[in-house]
């Protein structure tokens, strides 16, 4: 079987935030099938050595590193190839607007990623869309700019990209509801009480997924399932009501989309985010993989259960703010980015995190209407009221 098709090229991939988790993992797709996927662009923050060890590897037309401290080194160390140097966040939100790019895929970690999907989207691009932060903070201008530039969003985000394939070949038939699947993180079993005492160490170490910090860390508070939420009432135009969080402590059932019938479609695997990079990838089509695949008789029990708002109240926070909606979801996003880096500083202690998004919440100026600059205003509110509740300086 031929999988390269109807291209006689292959897609040229900017991969923005090429030293992380899901940079690294993009970047074993692509090499594993390097007739139909090229690097065309990486970029990173600090991790110059990484970024210049996968640019000599990779050859791309263009790296850029958002922090301009590293820029000489970078640029010195790629001197000897025709490889162009960038620095700074605005330049990479021109990477990813560059008309020799057919996938962008953001997998940079948080607020950092809204300039250049706004950038990529308001050029016309598809969108790989592994930063989720981006939806939350500003969902509904990304989706209005979506539908005026004929952009396309693809989800990389595991339960995501599960329900995009749950919906494939269901033309107009209208999803009932979705069931987002939530592994409930290292704390899933420790009582209430002791949520106090937990530590960093333990908080970072997440059952089933190997992942990047501060994600990590959200799946512990259970914030990113508040977050998916936000994410998947954009990505597929749902009220809240029609998403329920499962939580399965399993992560081999990685989402299911309910129809008006009564059927359940749901997509399942091991928990690697390889396969949702790859489908982002090749969509419509689906390409071979040597990955380790799922045994079923390794999982004898699948389980079910409804998440404990009480016990994680970051979840609840997250439905909270989806009901007031305005820059509600983007102050969230904020407050947490601020407290999950004083937690991983050891200021803050693991139930400290919700007090602060909830005060940071009620102190911040709600806007019903925002505009990207009231995102901007607003993110820097949140971010000083946030610092200030940590005991730590507002840089703003
Ligand atoms: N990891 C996973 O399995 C999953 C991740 N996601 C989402 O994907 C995104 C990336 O997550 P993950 O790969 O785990 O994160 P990592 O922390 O592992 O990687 C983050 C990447 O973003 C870059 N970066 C960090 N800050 C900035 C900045 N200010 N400007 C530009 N680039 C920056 C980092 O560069 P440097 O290395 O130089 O610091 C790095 O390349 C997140 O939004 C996460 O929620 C979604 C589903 C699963
Ligand atoms: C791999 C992925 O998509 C993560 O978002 C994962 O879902 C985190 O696990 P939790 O279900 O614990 O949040
Ligand atoms: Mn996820």
């Amino acid at each position: 079987m031929i999988y390269n098709t109807n291209r006689s090229q292959p897609k040229q991939i900017a991969l923005l935030g090429s030293t992380g988790s899901i940079g690294t993992q993009a970047l074993e797709v692509i090499s594993a099938h390097p007739e139909n996927f090229e690097v065309y662009a990486l970029t990173a923050n600090n991790n110059v050595d990484l970024l210049i060890q996968q640019a000599r590897h990779f050859l791309p037309a263009v790296v850029a590193i958002a922090n301009p401290v590293h820029y000489f080194k970078l640029k010195d160390a790629l001197s000897d190839l025709p490889i162009h140097v960038y620095s700074g966040i605005e330049s990479i939100a021109q990477i990813a607007a560059m008309e020799a790019v057919d996938i962008a895929l953001t997998a940079m970690v948080g607020y950092a990623g809204l300039l250049p999907t706004l950038s990529a989207v308001k050029s016309g691009k598809t969108i790989a869309l592994a930063n989720k932060e981006t939806l939350v903070v500003a969902g509904e201008l990304i989706y209005s700019l979506v539908k005026q530039h004929h952009a396309a969003i693809i989800p990389v985000d595991s339960e995501h990209s599960a329900i995009f394939q749950c919906l494939v070949g269901e033309g107009d038939n209208p999803v009932e509801k979705i069931f987002l699947t939530a592994s409930g993180g290292p704390f899933r079993t420790t009582h209430e009480d002791d949520l106090s005492k937990v530590t960093k160490n333990e908080a970072l170490q997440h059952p089933n997924w190997n992942m990047g910090a501060k994600i990590t860390i959200d799946s512990a508070t259970m914030m990113n399932k508040g977050f998916e939420v936000i994410e998947a009432k954009w990505l597929f135009g749902l009220e809240s009501s029609q998403i329920e969080v499962l939580v399965h402590p399993q992560s081999i059932v990685h989402s299911m989309a309910e129809f008006a019938d009564g059927s359940i479609k749901a997509q399942l695997g091991l928990p690697d985010m390889r396969l949702p990079i790859q489908y982002a990838f090749s969509y419509p089509n689906r390409f071979p993989s040597k990955w380790p695949r799922l045994d079923f008789t390794a999982y004898p029990e699948l389980t079910f259960e409804k998440p404990d708002l009480h016990k994680f109240r970051n979840l609840a926070l997250a439905f909270e703010v989806i009901k007031q909606q305005g820059n509600a979801p983007c102050v969230l996003n904020a407050a947490n980015e601020v407290v999950v880096a004083a937690f991983l500083r050891d200021e803050i202690g693991f139930l400290q995190m919700s007090d602060v998004i909830e005060a940071t919440l009620q102190k911040v100026t709600f806007l019903a209407k925002p505009s990207y600059e009231d995102y901007v205003t607003s993110d820097e509110e949140a971010r000083c009221v946030a610092a200030e509740l940590v005991g730590s300086v507002c840089n703003m």
